[in-house]
């Protein structure tokens, strides 16, 4: 079944990728294959000026962000790839704001987290660790912030970073929610036509190629399992004439009622299509030609007992005629069908409203 998009969790949306679209596993390694030499390029001038644990800890950074790029190379796995990238970068810019690296200055990599994080996880996720990096930066630069770790900041470098950095994450948040709307309508466009590839649009039953679809799966089964399958051909009887004498409206409900009728007697597991204009086909899986023809005969009577009402008031009554046939040996699906068709030929030319079973009457 096709799922709705309405249905679709921030998760899931966050997995579904439209054509174009960066991976964000690709993304992380580039990142992360970005982010180890210039880590080391740091690392390499804190040494220059004598800052050795500086220099140490960018270096296991650089190092830990390389040990999750060829973790994700070696086994794959996406989650974990993402996880520790965020973990990683967290922690890291964290690190550069609290400890005042390169004088300070390396705070400004900051403004990198929010693009990267609403880009990469969900975006709860997005909002949850920009507010909380938002107010870790508001009270890292307040007093008490500043007795307990020294940061050199300038107050007027303060303000100017709390606010820019609000103002960044405020628009990647727009931003963010703005792609994921377009995603999701995407999304749901996509079911859309799914649904009406696979769909007949008057009675919602599959149609003549989602049936044949349908039809060529339990087919392939059969082969390598041997269980067989059967299929009913069913036509409306003289429909012709409900047309010419109650007009086509009349006979859409009617094709519409037999489609209920048919639906509500089959099993989760079988199929019915709609094959022509007042032709249906309904597919029975691992079902003999016994079973298959006990099932026929019980939505023949189903369909039997209904009525549309005519524009004159009066009821009319619908019948269906049957053929039914089950595979046999390595015969082709088109021969199936056509043995079901002669003996839907049959049913109606025995005078319609009954179940013919390849060529024989069963009523
Ligand atoms: N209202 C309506 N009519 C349709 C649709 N598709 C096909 N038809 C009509 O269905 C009729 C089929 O008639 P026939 O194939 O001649 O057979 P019949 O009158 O049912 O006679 P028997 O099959 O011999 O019982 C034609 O008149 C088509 O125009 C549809 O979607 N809606």
């Amino acid at each position: 079944m096709t799922q709705t998009p309405h249905s679709a969790a921030d998760s899931e949306l966050s997995q579904f990728r439209v054509k174009g679209e960066i991976p964000v596993p690709a993304l992380i390694n580039w990142l992360s294959a970005a982010a180890v030499p210039i880590l080391a390029f740091f690392a390499w001038r804190s040494s220059q000026h004598g800052d050795n644990l500086n220099a140490s800890v960018l270096l296991v950074f650089s190092g830990l962000l390389a040990l999750n790029l060829l973790v994700f190379l070696g086994f794959r796995h996406k989650t974990l790839q993402r996880r520790g990238f965020i973990s990683l970068i967290t922690v890291l810019f964290t690190y550069l704001a609290v400890h005042a690296v390169e004088d300070g200055s390396a705070i400004i990599w900051l403004f990198a987290y929010p693009p990267i994080i609403f880009y990469i996880s969900e975006a709860r996720v997005g909002v949850f660790a920009c507010a909380g990096g938002w107010l870790a930066v508001l009270f890292l630069f307040s007093p008490a912030g500043e007795w307990l770790f020294g940061s050199p900041y300038s107050s007027s470098f303060r303000i100017s970073l709390v606010i820019v950095l609000a103002f960044e994450m405020v628009t990647c948040y727009i931003l963010d929610q703005s792609r994921r709307r377009s995603k999701l309508g995407l999304l749901k466009l996509a079911a859309e036509f799914e649904y009406a590839a696979k769909h007949d649009a008057l009675t919602g039953l599959a149609n003549r190629r989602e049936g044949l679809t349908q039809l060529e799966g339990e087919y392939q089964r059969y082969l390598r399992n041997g269980r067989p399958f059967s299929v009913l051909l069913m036509d409306i009887d003289l429909f012709k004439t409900v047309n010419d004498q109650h007009g086509h409206q009349v006979g859409d409900e009617l094709i519409i009622l037999v489609a209920r009728t048919l639906a509500s007697g089959c099993r989760k597991m079988d199929t019915i299509a709609r094959w022509g204009g007042e032709e249906f086909l309904v597919l029975l899986p691992e079902t003999t030609l016994a079973e298959a023809s006990a099932s026929a005969e019980r939505m023949r009577a189903a369909v039997a007992t209904q009525s549309v009402q005519t524009e004159s008031g009066k009821t009319m009554g619908v019948t269906i005629s049957t053929g039914v046939a089950s595979i046999r040996g390595s015969e082709s699906i088109d021969r199936l069908l056509q043995r079901a068709d002669e003996a839907l030929y049959a049913a109606k030319s025995r005078g319609r409203d009954q179940v013919c079973i390849e060529a024989k009457a069963a009523r």
